[in-house]
């Protein structure tokens, strides 16, 4: 599935948060987000996902304006994993990954054994078969945001929308989480903090300053000393992975010394 954001503006309290931003993420692909604090990530995802209108521009899912489309249609197409994934009330793990079926269903349609056998096995594959019956509340934070990546892997969405997907999860399950991700040859958008693993997981980033887009190219051409100088105001030396040859990071600042 393709997504198409031309020249999207949107404003918060009368001021503009992200501005004439143009992103394509073809079908298939695996597109990053960066930039530093503050500059515009969420705000952009929020608008693609409908969290926000935008106050110009273009936003479609392979030609679809997405705000024509349905609730339904849109769940169908887009899952979401979001930074702030918050439960109201004490739902059981598999009652929350369960809610990724709805748009599937009609009002107080049953769950089918097809369902109970997709939550089960997308909490496998996250790693949390052993927690289907635990009270939500009860989890650490990393076991909360791999519930949610279980939620959004049921919706079976052929666009998976990411922001700061990785947050809580220690390193093996930060990799973990994007090994299944990348594994699932969806499209995938996913505003990502962490550079190293950005360069190592996406085919393009798109680099986000005061809510602009400043840098766009493969990780190869983003990732550059004099982009993390001019956008995060950090000196680096950038090497290459010796295995995947994939950009590799390595931080200065004088405290090191
Ligand atoms: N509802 C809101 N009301 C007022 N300001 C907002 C609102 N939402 C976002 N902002 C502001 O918009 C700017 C961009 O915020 P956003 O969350 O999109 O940035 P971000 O790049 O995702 O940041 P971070 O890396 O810290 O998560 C910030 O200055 C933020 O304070």
């Amino acid at each position: 599935m393709n997504l198409t954001v031309e020249q999207l503006t949107t404003t918060i309290e009368q001021k503009k948060i992200i501005e004439d931003i143009s992103i394509h993420v073809y079908s298939g692909q695996f597109v990053g987000v960066i930039g530093p604090n503050g500059s515009g990530k969420s705000t952009l995802l929020k608008t693609i996902y409908r969290i926000f209108r935008p106050h110009g521009g273009l936003l479609s899912l392979d030609e679809r304006d997405i705000f024509k489309l349905s609730y339904k249609e849109f769940s169908k197409s887009m899952a979401v994993v979001s930074q702030e994934g918050s439960v109201p009330f004490d739902f059981t793990v598999s009652e929350i990954v369960l809610m990724g079926r709805s748009p599937y269903k009609r009002l107080l349609e049953r769950d089918t054994a097809e369902d109970v056998a997709l939550v089960r096995s997308s909490l496998v594959k996250v790693g949390l078969e052993q927690f289907t019956d635990r009270g939500f509340s009860t989890l650490s934070g990393g076991e909360k945001q791999r519930v949610f990546i279980a939620r959004a892997l049921v919706q079976e969405a052929p666009f998976l929308i990411l922001d700061e997907p990785t947050n809580h999860l220690d390193i093996h399950h930060q990799l973990h989480m994007l090994d299944i991700v990348r594994n699932l040859n969806v499209s995938v958008l996913a505003a990502l903090h962490d550079l190293n693993l950005a360069a190592a997981y996406c085919d393009a980033l798109y680099v986000v300053k005061d809510g602009k887009v400043v840098r766009y190219g493969s990780p190869e051409e983003v990732i550059t000393k004099s982009m993390l100088k001019e956008v995060f105001q950090v000196d680096c030396t950038v090497t290459h992975h010796p295995k995947t040859g994939k950009p590799q990071i390595l931080f200065i600042s004088d405290g090191m010394f």
